[in-house]
């Protein structure tokens, strides 16, 4: 089983390469190419650690495109890319939502947002990150945004993002996800050697790309993966990525339904500037994000406040606080115990508009030293 790490990079041409390993896509070429690139570029943003709300615990190389090639579509009928230009900008002609996604055109990202808005325009983001502040500086109307996997779990940095920024959770959308194996027009699936993909996409694929015995490389998304294949007319290499993705790039399905499970679902959250007012005329979901007092069982205690109410929980996620990695318990006689400090994020199966959600809340309030309502939104229950 080979390791999904930088092996096989070097083969892949004169592409540079981001400094962390992930393939990097070129800037200049998206310019070049003038469409699948929509990158909003990522401009520096505070920290966690530099944000202080108030209820807070403080915390090119040019490639020519190959001829052979082939894309389908027209170019030109792409997004445009974003950039710091369109910043100052107001985005919105009134017409049509508009949903940022991280990826370019054809990731499962911007399925998700096509299919909770069929009619919106969607603006690829080269970063999750991009995609927050996209909302945030009014350049589109809502995010949609990866946070779970039913194979592979939590995507962490949604998690991390969501209490960086101030953004509401509006909504969320669960999508099967299919993976094809894509490759260059007339590619046999003996040929391909190493695959391309998103780290997720390449862990749901995880059995079936160890006995085909290929080489796994990350890519920023599935569909840059799959747009490296067609642009560099690699045919020796496959990409993990959707049907519409082959259809955009002008590639080959070399098998299909190719996830280690084949009921493969994502959970996407869809954020927007202002929150839901809540509503109990259909099943809802409220996300909360909290750090603990110290002592004993208070993890134990701020749980029971739900099961007390018979409010069941559909997600717990610990992350480190970043400003406060390490709890120091004890005094300096008896000697001090280091521990992980975590902030929870937590779904439960109520909405605020309940009484009960708000007693939980209330009754929460008496165990944390933080809590935030991360959004109020009806649950998807369409799978
Ligand atoms: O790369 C893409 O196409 C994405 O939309 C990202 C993503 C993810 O981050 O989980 C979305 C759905 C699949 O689970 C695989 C990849």
């Amino acid at each position: 089983n080979q390791p999904c790490t930088q092996l096989g990079f070097r083969d892949l041409g004169s592409r540079r390469f981001g400094s962390v390993g992930f393939l990097k896509l070129d800037q200049e070429k998206f310019g070049k190419w003038g469409c699948c690139g929509a990158l909003l570029a990522q401009r520096a943003t505070k920290s966690v650690e530099d944000e202080k709300p108030v209820d807070s615990p403080g915390e090119n190389n040019q490639t020519q495109i190959a001829p052979s090639t082939g894309f389908h579509r027209d170019l030109n009928s792409l997004p445009k890319p974003l950039s710091a230009a369109n910043l100052a900008s107001s985005p919105s002609d009134g017409s049509k939502v508009r949903v940022a996604y991280q990826g370019l055109p054809g990731a499962y990202s911007e399925e998700a947002a096509l299919k909770v808005y069929p009619r919106c325009e969607t603006v690829p983001c080269d970063q999750f990150e991009a995609a927050f502040q996209a909302v945030e500086l009014w350049l589109v109307d809502k995010a949609v945004l990866p946070i779970e996997n039913s194979v592979g779990g939590s995507i962490h940095r949604n998690y991390d993002l969501l209490l960086r920024h101030r953004l509401h959770i509006v909504g969320e959308v669960q999508m099967v996800v299919n993976h094809c194996l894509l490759g260059l027009r007339g590619a046999r699936k003996e040929e391909i050697k190493r695959v391309l993909s998103h780290p997720q996409a390449l862990a749901q694929c995880e059995m079936t790309l160890h006995n085909l015995g290929v080489v796994k490389v990350t890519a920023d998304d599935t569909a840059g993966a799959a747009q490296i294949v067609a642009a560099d007319g690699l045919r020796d290499t496959g990409a993990v990525a959707s049907a519409r993705a082959a259809e955009i790039y002008g590639l080959d399905i070399l098998a299909e339904r190719i996830q280690d499970d084949r009921d493969n679902v994502t959970r996407f959250l869809i954020l927007a500037r202002e929150p839901l007012i809540p509503g109990t005329n259909k099943p809802h979901k409220t996300s909360i994000v909290f750090t603990l007092e110290e002592g004993p069982g208070v993890l134990f205690k701020a749980l029971a406040v739900f099961a007390l109410r018979d409010i069941g929980l559909s997600k717990i996620e610990s992350r480190p606080q970043r400003k406060r990695p390490l709890r120091v318990v004890g005094d300096s006689h008896e000697g001090s115990a280091k521990y992980f400090d975590c902030l929870f994020y937590i779904d439960f199966e109520a909405s605020m508009a309940e009484p009960r959600a708000q007693y939980a809340l209330g009754h929460l309030q008496e165990f944390v030293t933080f809590l935030r309502v991360l959004g109020c939104y009806p649950m998807d229950t369409a799978l």
